[in-house]
């Protein structure tokens, strides 16, 4: 059987496909390159280059290929850019996603993994945040993402389909084996950032926000290395392929880490002191957010190899000087 993997042009839909194709699965990519590219698909996964809401394309993919699930990467992501083009949000990550399961539905594709987010909690009462608190996105991306959520539950309600929703907290770090990294062309992402400020590819760093209720005023976060995210994929997909239910789970490893205290760790695991400017706060960040993240060990039977943000940083390094001379080269 196949897998469709939507946004496996992406970051973290390209560590998917390359972990798939690992463990000997059939993987089609769906991509319109809008942030993906072409060259981040592995060679052995079929590419096609298009929209996910683009339904007529969708149902021929169906047709020609035995795709027994869908793992739906593809999404705008950025918290900022949703706060001032929201419509572009509720479009490519609600609207197109209800025409990706009405074809996914007509077809009788009954297995479907969706990357949620942390955002889907806003700014919670209480850190650690478990699954089933009240949500309350405080962004449109936030917000464009839990419609979805609430369309599978209705969809999987209805009709066969079952899915795992895996709810990301701060996804950084690459491709252990140096085959992938983030390649995003504009990084707005806080290790992305402050390793190309590091690597003298960009002018320092600008911390936004230092007046935040955690202990040295900058936003709080759960960062997650990316194979250690995608295991949970493939754990959610043996899941469904064994008949599990339906599941929603936080990923993350239940530790906050102060902006500044990343920024202290790409310092020292770079040897080099870039300039860092603190800045007023940015629009749509909450304080804090950290995973509990006891259900996607339970439920899967979930265990990170790469807890460590030393080595995660050291991962992001690396690849950004790939990354780095490829351009260049
Ligand atoms: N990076 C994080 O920290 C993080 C955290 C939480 C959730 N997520 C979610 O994980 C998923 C993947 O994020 P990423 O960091 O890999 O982002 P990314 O931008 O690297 O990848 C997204 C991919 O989707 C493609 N795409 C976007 N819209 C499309 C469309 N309409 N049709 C076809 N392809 C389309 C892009 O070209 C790109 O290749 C997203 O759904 C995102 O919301 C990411
Ligand atoms: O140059 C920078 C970049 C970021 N930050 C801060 O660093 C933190 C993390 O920001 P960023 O790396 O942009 O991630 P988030 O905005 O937390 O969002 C990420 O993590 C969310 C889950 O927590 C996901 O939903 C989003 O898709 C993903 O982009 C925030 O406080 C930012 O304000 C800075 O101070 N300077």
């Amino acid at each position: 059987m196949t897998v469709l993997v939507t946004g496996g042009a992406g970051y973290i839909g390209g560590h998917m496909a390359l972990a798939l194709l690992d463990q000997g699965e059939e993987v089609v990519v769906l991509d319109n390159l809008s942030t993906g590219f072409a060259w981040a698909v592995p060679p052995a996964a079929k590419l096609i280059v298009g929209d996910f809401g683009d339904s007529a394309l969708v149902d021929q993919i169906f047709a020609d290929h035995r795709i027994d699930a869908i793992a739906h990467f593809a999404a705008k992501i950025v918290v900022p850019e949703s706060v001032s083009d929201p419509l572009a949000y509720y479009l490519n990550n609600t609207a197109k996603a209800r025409n990706l399961l009405e074809c996914a539905v007509k077809a009788g594709v009954k297995q479907f993994i969706f990357s949620s987010t942390a955002a889907v909690y806003g700014e919670p009462a209480e850190n650690p945040v478990f699954e089933n608190v009240a949500l309350a996105p405080i962004n449109p991306y936030g917000r464009s993402k839990l419609m979805v959520e609430w369309m599978l539950a209705d969809v999987a309600a209805a009709h066969q389909l079952r899915y795992v929703v895996l709810r990301y907290f701060n996804v950084a770090g690459a491709d252990p084996a140096g085959r992938l990294g983030q390649s995003s062309p504009v990084a707005t992402h806080l290790i992305k950032v402050a390793v190309q400020a590091a690597l003298g590819h960009r002018d320092g760093l600008d911390v936004f926000g230092t007046d935040y209720p955690t202990p040295d005023g900058s936003c709080v976060r759960d960062y997650i290395q990316v194979t250690d995210l995608v295991d949970a994929h493939l754990l959610a997909l043996a899941h469904l392929r064994a008949g599990g239910g339906s599941l929603t789970c936080n990923c993350g490893y239940g530790r906050g880490l102060s902006v500044l205290e990343v920024v202290e760790v790409v310092k020292k695991v770079s040897g080099v002191d870039f300039e860092v400017r603190l800045k007023g706060r940015r629009p749509g960040d909450p304080a804090s957010l950290v995973a509990g993240a006891d259900r996607v060990r339970q439920e899967l039977g979930w265990t990170p190899k790469h807890d460590n943000l030393a080595e995660i940083v050291e991962q992001a390094l690396s690849w950004e000087r790939r990354l780095h001379n490829r351009k260049a080269g």
